[in-house]
């Protein structure tokens, strides 16, 4: 196989897929699917907890299983793939991380709001002297100007970023507003240029495309589109449609295509839809990490999640703030008990 590729993608399921599964990823599942990816000849598999290294949290939700036994076991899996990790200032910490590359970690992507690249510095600093290839990764791009963007993504290329993500983490991008971010970083970065979508609005895909059209060449997928909210750009769909264009990923289709089917699909609580509370989610712009946490509240409370991510969305809450779902929600269910008396 022709090993050049012209796009690289990451596979984020088992860990932006972390969130989908309320963080109870096992060994087991964690060996199989990495097994199957590196077969499939995945260049990049990303483990972690869904927050990241350090995640594990009443706060973000605990792990069933300690997030370095699932690292070592992807690590020792692998043939060609490179393991990679998430790590946010203030969740995750330096020495997990020098834990993560002890354990044979290759790369490192430095997430932070995307208003807040300076809290990047020290961790992208730290993950080049471990050695590791370093992204910078800006979430909730949509809450940012294109000019300022480039700013933090500036930021993220002075501290020694190889790549630069733009994240759109609450799937609320349109494909126009992709190909003008993407296309503004690319004029004036010599890092590389990344994009991660989300499904929210059934984007993904297109956003994706529109990203690699304005210069992006590192793209993330999860495999049966096992994310956050209604998940990412779906990998053996992005395989599949890149091949159609003659865009060479190195992955092999039918293969990645049987991890989704044999391996991926049968661990899934319920399949990757865009339900109606993910929909709400890039519809009002809130974090796909958000979602599990306003339907418990919404349970918990007896009012409509959707009500509840509206006015987060209103709120421009950001990651680190899962607290306020459980205030809002009390909030919202105070008021519809004045109004009803
Ligand atoms: C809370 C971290 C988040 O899941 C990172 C990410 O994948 C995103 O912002 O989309
Ligand atoms: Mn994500």
């Amino acid at each position: 196989m022709n090993s050049k590729r012209d796009i690289v993608l990451t596979e984020v399921a088992l860990r932006d897929g972390s969130h989908a599964v309320r963080h109870q990823f096992t060994v087991d599942q964690v060996k199989s699917i990495a097994k199957g990816l590196d077969d499939a000849n995945v260049p990049y598999i990303e483990v972690s907890h869904g927050d990241g290294l350090g995640g594990s949290s009443m706060q973000y939700g605990l792990s069933l299983t300690n997030e370095m036994e699932l690292i070592e076991a992807a690590v020792a899996e692998v043939k060609q793939a490179k393991i990679a990790v998430l790590l946010i200032p203030g969740i995750g910490t330096m020495p997990q991380l020098k834990e993560a590359a002890g354990l044979g970690v290759k790369m490192a992507r430095v997430a932070t709001h995307v208003t807040e690249a300076d809290v990047s510095a020290q961790h992208i600093a730290y993950a080049k002297e471990l050695g590791l290839e370093t992204v910078g990764f800006l979430m909730m791009s949509h809450m940012a100007s294109p000019k300022k963007l480039l700013e933090q993504a500036k930021l993220m290329e002075s501290y020694g970023a190889d790549t630069v993500y733009v994240v759109d983490s609450a799937g609320a991008l349109l494909p126009h507003q992709v190909k003008e971010r993407i296309a503004l970083l690319k004029e004036h970065l010599t890092a590389n240029i990344g994009f991660h979508a989300h499904n929210n609005l059934s984007l993904a895909m297109a956003n994706t495309l529109a990203a690699m059209e304005a210069g992006a060449t590192r793209i993330d997928g999860s495999i049966r589109c096992l994310g956050a909210g209604a998940g990412n750009t779906q990998t053996e769909v992005a395989v599949a449609v890149l091949d159609k264009m003659n865009i060479h990923t190195g992955i092999d289709l039918y293969k990645i295509m049987d991890v989704a089917e044999d391996l991926v699909a049968p661990i899934l609580e319920t399949p990757q839809e865009i339900t109606r509370g993910s929909l709400v989610l890039g519809y009002a712009g809130v974090y796909s990490s958000f979602y599990l946490h306003a339907q418990k509240a919404a349970e918990r409370f007896g009012i409509d999640s959707r009500s509840i991510l509206i006015e987060l969305g209103k709120r421009e809450v950001v990651g680190g703030q899962e607290d306020m779902i459980m205030d809002v929600a009390a909030e919202l269910s105070k008021r519809k008990a004045e109004v009803a008396v």
